[in-house]
């Protein structure tokens, strides 16, 4: 006896939805709102030699690490992907990632192009990828220095890569211009929610359509 398709358990393969963009473009700010708004997303939170900044707080923002305890990470394949960027290391743990798409969870990233190149190699089928562009350089820069958490030295480091990392946008399914921070959100919210309804996503699709089918039609 086929069970009736309101009972049937609606499941759903996790998604990556990975983020990137040149530094200071509003992955940050965009997340954060992304969490907030969309439930069973959970982000993936990176290792990094970097200093910590005056705002972040280890554990929620990253795991900040020494470079011989990277080493270790790396040499004992406990990364999905690594790189470095603007002079420091940073790596994106892969038990947490497992674990929590293992519960359902779709999983948020904030890396670069290298590594998401990386994982494209890995679970190109599981991922979902979007780069953000600032409105203009300019504009770019101004908010790397009014976000004030980097040195002068720094900004300007990034601000050299930034020409570089932006020539890698064709690598993405999706380009969003950072304009207005709430008309970004409901642009990815609006990509997280069609992706989650791809056929391919949903696992238990065949056997609801099955149960459908095997209603009796309504008697006249
Ligand atoms: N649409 C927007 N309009 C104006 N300011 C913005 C917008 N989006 C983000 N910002 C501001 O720009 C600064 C940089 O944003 P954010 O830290 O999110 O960038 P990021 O891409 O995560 O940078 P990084 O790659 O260095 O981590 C922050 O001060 C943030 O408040
Ligand atoms: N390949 C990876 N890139 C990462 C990871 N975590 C962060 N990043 C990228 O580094 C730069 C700089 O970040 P910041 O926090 O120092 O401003 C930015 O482009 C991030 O997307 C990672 O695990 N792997």
């Amino acid at each position: 006896m086929m069970q009736a398709p309101q009972t049937i358990e609606r499941r759903r393969r996790g998604l990556m939805l990975i983020l990137s963009s040149p530094s200071g473009a509003g992955k940050t700010t965009l997340s954060r709102l992304l969490l907030e708004h969309m439930p069973h997303l959970q982000m993936s939170v990176s290792v990094t030699t970097r200093q910590r900044r005056p705002s972040e707080i280890s554990g929620r923002d990253y795991h900040f690490i020494d470079r011989d305890e990277f080493d270790r990470y790396v040499a004992n394949d406990d990364l999905l992907e690594h790189a470095e960027v603007y002079g420091n290391f940073y790596g994106t743990p892969k038990t947490p990632v497992m674990k929590a798409l293992a519960s359902g969870m779709d999983v948020l990233f904030d890396i670069d192009w290298q590594g998401t190149q990386q994982m494209m190699r890995k679970a190109r089928p599981d991922l979902v990828t979007i780069f953000i562009l600032p409105p203009s350089m300019a504009e770019l820069e101004r908010r790397l220095r009014t976000r004030a958490q980097d040195s002068a030295d720094v900004v300007a480091k990034r601000m050299a890569k930034a020409h570089d990392d932006v020539s890698h946008w064709r690598e993405y399914d999706y380009i969003l211009v950072n304009d207005d921070i709430e008309a970004s959100l409901v642009s990815v919210r609006a990509i997280l929610t069609a992706e989650r309804l791809k056929r391919e996503r949903q696992t238990s699709l065949p056997d609801f359509v099955a149960a459908l089918q095997a209603e009796r039609p309504p008697s006249d």
